[in-house]
Formats: structure tokens, sequence, C-alpha cells
């Protein structure tokens, strides 16, 4: 794909992302003044105040005229709601260029699932440019219509803002097209760039494609787009879903085809949970909180926990699954990057290459897994009240004989001075009996407590925890010791609690979301480098090698179950308890 206007107009559309993060920067550093924030149809409603370093907000509507003019005497500007009104105003609006966004594998489930309805919400947001088009490639059949009324099924409206929602849908819908066409067919790609062409109307055309196709595809569509439907004035972006590949070399070929036809700031490698709210504050939660920064090191964490379960099974996908396993699917991607954001060194600045140079040093100064310090599972059938749950070998596109793991708790150790000796404990799996994603960190016991007599001989009992739940019901607590009120001296465990839903009013968005408007925006921050891949496979290729050359046999668990008890005996040999599974969580 044509390399040469990617840069010129990345710089555009960065210019704008800098303004989003700038925009924060600048509401968190008023202290002592009103700040109305403007919502999207230029109404104010949301209004923060900040007096005296106190924060508070409403929800109300500003409707008397006095009140509003001394809110906009000591302000500053908006940000939140906004947000995307602003970004979009740099240069979205700029009647001279378009985006062109082609959802590649359009009829599959993830596109329906995820990218149409993540797509909608922005334009629902004012996050899309003026001029934009959606285009949906597939070898299915479809007319334009028959696109527009499947995507239809998939959207939903925003909790907070249902009002107009049918007339931005439609609006929406009238900026979908579809062409149907094979991905390894140049001529194909020459006419969805026909179509694009048609669309663009002689603008500057920027156009971002999202492979949301099964892998062994990739290389060709990507040739085919770069060959017949690359911009020929703007910028061209590919978004590429995972897997990437399964394993280092396999990994190695795929980004070697890739840049047969791409540079690399064209290629946008997701990792959708890198676009969750709870991940994203992460970095926030640590660097720009002196109660945390100092103690994230050895001295005070004891271990910490990279959580994730599912409640139901592969359901539908065992056939992709059965070739990559929970290893493969959720740990060496979505757990192993919230590890690099969690434990790498304060980078230089909150750039894209900056944040990617520390995570890849982390990554590289990791042991690479060992057999003995991994749990595998498979989830098998279990009934219970009347209900029978399948077998993860039930699913026919699985075959009965697969050792494929649906259950993976590991142990991973970081040999750098910050971290050494720490345990990064992991556990992933299917088919348990909760869902969720979370992030725990124990810290060390106090020394010389002088209250270890209240809390008996269990001293683990009474060291700090700090909890982030990525997913459901968001939230961030703190464990701490506290004494119960009364004449006594009795103390218990209490949380720290910030509820997302309890503090927050505003919808969290959709990880996708963020994801595709960075995209656009040309913001690689979130996206996955080429050198973080290779040192992500260096640590488990050969452990997943060693399982499958060893043809090591799962623990079998219960589906609903907490999973494999292999994982307690893991933990236990660091001196570890999973902190999902004690009695008060
Ligand atoms: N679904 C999910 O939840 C997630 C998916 N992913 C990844 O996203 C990508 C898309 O996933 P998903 O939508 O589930 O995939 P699908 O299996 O639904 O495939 C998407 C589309 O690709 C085409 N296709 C499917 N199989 C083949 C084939 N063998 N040869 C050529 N074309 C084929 C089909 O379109 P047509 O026949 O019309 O051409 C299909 O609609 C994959 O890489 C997947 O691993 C990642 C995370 C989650
Ligand atoms: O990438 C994947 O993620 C989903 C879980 O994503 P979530 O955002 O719903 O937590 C998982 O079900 C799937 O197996 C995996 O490929």
């Amino acid at each position: 794909m044509s390399t040469l206007s990617s840069s010129h107009c990345s710089a555009s559309y960065s210019s704008t992302s800098n303004a989003r993060r700038q925009r924060s920067t600048k509401l968190s550093s008023i202290p002592k003044r009103f700040v109305p924030v403007k919502s999207a149809r230029n109404s104010y409603q949301n209004v923060v105040l900040l007096q005296d370093g106190a924060v508070s907000s409403t929800m109300a509507p500003i409707e008397n005229d006095s009140t509003l003019k001394k809110l906009k005497d000591g302000l500053l500007s908006a940000t939140s709601s906004e947000e995307c009104e602003d970004v979009v105003g740099f240069d979205g609006n700029d009647k001279n260029s378009t985006v062109s966004i082609t959802v590649v594998g359009a009829s599959g489930d993830l596109a329906k699932k995820k990218i149409f309805p993540a797509l909608f919400a922005l334009f629902y947001e004012d996050c899309l440019p003026e001029h934009f088009t959606v285009f949906g490639y597939a070898r299915s059949k479809m007319t334009d219509a028959e696109l527009r009324n499947m995507v239809s099924k998939t959207l939903t409206c925003r909790i907070d803002k249902r009002e107009n929602c049918g007339e931005k849908m439609e609006q929406f819908l009238k900026r979908c097209f579809y062409h149907s066409g094979q991905y390894d067919s140049e001529d194909n790609f020459t006419e969805l760039d026909k179509k694009l062409k048609e669309h663009e109307a002689g603008r500057v055309s920027n156009r971002l494609f999202y492979l949301s196709i099964p892998p062994n595809i990739f290389i060709d569509a990507v040739k085919c787009a770069s060959l017949s439907a690359s911009s020929a004035n703007g910028w061209t972006r590919v978004i590429v879903e995972k897997p990437f590949g399964r394993d280092s070399e396999s990994s190695a070929a795929l980004t070697n085809g890739l840049k047969q036809y791409l540079a690399e700031d064209q290629i946008f490698r997701i990792d959708h949970y890198l676009g969750k709210e709870l991940v994203e504050n992460l970095s926030v939660l640590r660097f720009s909180n002196l109660i945390f920064e100092p103690l994230w090191s050895r001295q005070y964490i004891r271990n910490v926990q990279f959580i994730f379960s599912e409640d139901f099974g592969t359901e539908g996908r065992g056939g992709y699954f059965d070739n990559y396993g929970i290893i493969r699917d959720i740990m060496q991607n979505h757990l192993l990057q919230i590890l690099a954001l969690f434990a790498m060194e304060t980078p230089v600045s909150l750039d894209a290459e900056d944040i990617r140079n520390e995570k890849v040093k982390v990554l590289r100064s990791m042991r690479p897994l060992q057999l003995e310090d991994v749990v595998i599972g498979q989830y098998k059938s279990h009934t219970k009240g009347g209900v029978t749950y399948p077998a993860y070998t039930d699913d026919k596109t699985v075959p009965k004989d697969s050792l494929t793991p649906t259950f993976a708790a590991a142990a991973l150790f970081i040999d750098n001075a910050r971290w050494d000796g720490v345990p990064f404990l992991m556990k992933a799996g299917k088919a348990l009996h909760t869902k969720g994603a979370e992030i725990r960190v124990q810290f060390r016991h106090v020394p010389g407590n002088l209250y270890n007599r209240n809390f008996g001989t269990d001293l683990d009992r009474a060291t700090n925890e700090l909890v982030i739940r990525v997913q459901p019901d968001e939230a961030i607590y703190l464990k701490i010791n506290n004494k119960v009120p009364g004449l006594g001296m009795r103390l218990d465990r209490s949380n720290l609690n910030l509820h997302y839903a309890a503090r927050y009013s505003k919808e969290i968005p959709d990880a996708y979301e963020r994801l595709l408007l960075d995209a656009i925006e040309g913001e690689r921050r979130l996206f996955i480098r080429s050198d973080e891949l290779d040192a992500a496979w260096a640590l488990f290729t050969p452990l997943l090698k060693e399982l499958e050359e060893k043809k090591i046999i799962p623990e079998y668990y219960p589906h609903g179950s907490r999973g494999p008890v292999g994982a307690h005996y893991l933990a236990a040999r660091y001196n570890v308890r999973w902190g999902d599974l004690s009695i008060e969580q």
C-alpha cells in the first residue's frame, strides 16, 4: 500500500488527538473554577465545580442565563462530552478531506457484534469526520440495502441520549455501502476503489481498512487492498485483528507478509483489551497518584494477579479456538499487554513510541514461561439444577480427543531491578462460574505491625490489596484495615471503593469505539508494535511447543466451576492466594 501520504495526513490527525489529550490536562489543572461542560448539542448540561480543590457535578440543565454567564466568565474550556466535537472540528470538518472505512469481512460475527455498532456510536457522539463513508466488503452477495438492514439490527443507542437515536441511525445507515468481492482478487478491490472514489468526490481521501476476516486470508486481502485500493493522495491504514500468528515463527511470517505491502506505521494491530476504560486508566492511576507510584515495586508489592474468566464456553467459535487455546487467545495478548502496561518503567512522555518502547523493555526483561509454572485445564460437562452444560469436546467443531486448554494459570517473572522475585500470576478460563476481568495487586505485610495480634495468625488477611475491576461493573477498590466502630479494638478489612456506575453518570464507551477513533486519528499508543509482538511471542512460544509436543493432558474441570485445583497449588508454590477466590473479594 502506498506509504507516501500516510505521514502527511496522520500528522494532521495526530494533532487532533494531541488536542484531545491536552484538553483533559487543561481541565485537571484548573483549580477553584467553574467549568461548564458543553454537551454535544451546545446546551450546558454537565457542570463540574472545582472549588478549593473540591469537585462536584450536576446533570441538571442550566436554564438561567445569568448563571451561565457567571460560569462562562470564570471558565476555560470544556471536556468529556464534547471531546469528539472538537476533534472533528479540527480537521474532520475539513471540506477537502474524507475518511472511508472499509470493513473487510463485513458479513462476519465481529463486524456485526462490534465494528458496526462502534462506528455508529462514534457517529452518534459526533466523533466521525463530516465526510466519511463506511463500506462493507465480503464474498457474500448483498445489496447496500441488505447491508443496511443487517447493520441496523446490530445498532443500539447510548442509554443517556436516546431521543434522536432513530434519526441518527437513519443518517448513519445512509453512509453505509457494500461491495461483494473475493479477498484475493485485485480486480474486485479495483471495483471497490472505484466506488470509494465516487464517494470521496475529489476530496483528499483517507482510507481505513479493518481486516475482520480469518487470519489465513490477511495477506491476500492486504495485498489486494494495497495494490488496488490504496488512497492516492491521503493516508491508508489497516487494522489487523488477532490472532497475530500462533507462535514466534508464524507471527514473524505474518509481520513480513504485511510489511511487503504496508509500512509499520500503517499497521494497527488491535488488542481490544487496551481500549477498555480501566486499562486506559491504569497509567493514570499509577503515574498521577503519589500514594501509588512510590509503592509500585518489589519493595511493597508482593504479587500481582491478572484474572480473566468467562461463564460460557467456546460456543460457536470452537473451530477457531481449538487451533489456539486459551493461552494464545487471552494470555499471550490481552493479559500480557495489561501486565506490560502495569509493570513498565515511566515513559519519557505519553507519546505512542515512548510508551511502546517501555512496554517492549519490560517484556524483554521477562523470563520465558516454564512448564512447571503453568497449569492447564479443559472444561467437562456438568449437570446442575436439571440442566446439562456441555463439555468443550461436545462442540461439533472440536475433535473429540482435543487437548486444547480452555483454562490456564501461569506464574511469570520480570528479571529487572524493580520486579525481581515478584510473581506475576495470570489466570484465564472459559466456562467458569463467573464472568470478569481484573487486576489484583497484593501488598506486603506492614513490618512490625502494632495491630498484629488483632489479626490472629493469618497475617495475609491483613495485607492491603488494590483491585482494578476491568469488567463488568468497573471499579477500583483498595482493601484497608480499619477499626470497627465501638468501644473495643476490633479491626476489619474494608474497601475504599471507586465504583464507576456510582461516580460517573456517563456510559463507558466500548473498547472498539476508542480504538477505531484512535486509528482514524493516527494515534498508535493502544496498538501493538511489531517488536512488542515478537517479545510477547518469545515468552510463550517455547512453552506452547512443549505443551503440544509432550501432549500434556489438561486437568478437567466441571463447566461452571471455579476451575482446576492445580491453579491453587501453583499459586501456593509462590506463597500466593488468588484474590478472586478469597471469602471477601
Ligand atoms: N468474533 C469475535 O468475537 C472475535 C474475532 N476476532 C478475530 O476477528 C476476525 C474476524 O472474526 P469473525 O467475524 O468472528 O470471523 P468470521 O468467521 O465470522 O469471518 C468473517 C468473515 O470472513 C469470511 N470468511 C470466513 N471464513 C472464511 C474462509 N475460510 N475463507 C474466506 N473467507 C472466510 C466470511 O465472509 P464471506 O463468506 O461473506 O466472505 C465471514 O463472514 C478473526 O481474525 C478473528 O480471529 C478477534 C476477537 C474476537
Ligand atoms: O479476544 C477475545 O476476547 C473475547 C473476550 O472479550 P471481552 O471484551 O468480551 O471480554 C473472548 O471471548 C474471545 O475468546 C477472545 O478471542
